[in-house]
């Protein structure tokens, strides 16, 4: 018997663009999976600091991440917890992104963290957001996005949302930080963020989050949709 394929959707692009905002969305409406391969790079980087690991020991690095046991509850927010522990409060701030984006940076890193994210695509579908879901992880995947905006935009977009989370912090360190970590994934060796030739490219410095969420669902044929 021939195996049904699984369709994938990836979208691809920096930070703060609003790729996991829009990819939580588009998965809830198909019905399909979602992968949020950031938080995976970002657990690690929580469990080097548990560990207070040295960041220039990749041999280190590589034995916390193939001991890491990662498990993602899908509620309103994405619940992921490292070792039985909910990291979910710790993954979203600034210092765990920027850790994440040093250690993304081993090409070891990458290929140990590879495989628990072709993990996820499982019947009836996937929705992958990241840096190289298009072009690395689901090279064949049948619809991509490559997601972008402004980094003045983005900068904005991540203060309000640290604000609105309590989190104090300063617009013009939010800006810098952006432009480092863009920098330092669009500059990597492996797997660098980059757009995919087959990739529909989005900027989403003037849209609104519903307008990006039209244009991606718009690459879907209806009858992928679980009913
Ligand atoms: N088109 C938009 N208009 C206004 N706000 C937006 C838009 N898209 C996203 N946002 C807001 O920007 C913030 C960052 O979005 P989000 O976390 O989805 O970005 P991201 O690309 O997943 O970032 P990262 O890769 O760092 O996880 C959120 O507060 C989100 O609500
Ligand atoms: N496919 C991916 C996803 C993420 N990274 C690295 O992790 C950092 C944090 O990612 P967020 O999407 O949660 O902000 C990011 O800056 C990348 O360095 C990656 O390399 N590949």
């Amino acid at each position: 018997m021939m195996a049904i394929p699984i369709p994938v959707l990836t979208i691809d692009g920096p930070s703060g663009a609003g790729k996991g905002t829009v990819s939580r969305i588009v998965a809830k409406e198909l019905g399909w999976h979602y992968l949020d391969s950031g938080s995976i790079y970002r657990s690690l980087a929580i469990a080097l600091s548990q560990k207070e690991a040295d960041l220039a020991n990749v041999d280190q690095i590589l034995s916390i991440a193939q001991a890491m046991d990662l498990a993602y509850e899908c509620d309103d927010e994405l619940i992921v917890k490292l070792n039985g522990e909910d990291i979910t409060a710790q993954l979203g701030t600034e210092t765990t992104g920027n850790v994440a984006s040093i250690v993304a940076a081993i090409p070891e890193v990458r290929q140990v963290l590879l495989q628990k994210q072709k993990d996820f695509k499982k019947p009836p579908g996937l929705v992958a957001d990241g840096r190289d879901m298009g072009t690395v992880v689901f090279p064949d995947a049948d619809f991509k996005v490559f997601l972008t905006a402004s980094a003045a935009k983005r900068a904005e977009r991540r203060y309000k949302q640290l604000m609105e989370k309590g989190i104090d912090v300063n617009i013009h360190q939010i800006t810098s930080e952006i432009e480092s970590r863009d920098c330092r994934d669009k500059e990597r060796l492996t797997a660098p963020l980059a757009q995919a030739e087959d990739a529909l490219f989005i900027d989403s410095s003037a849209m609104t989050i519903d307008a990006v969420i039209a244009q991606v669902l718009s690459l879907v044929p209806q009858r992928l949709v679980r009913q």
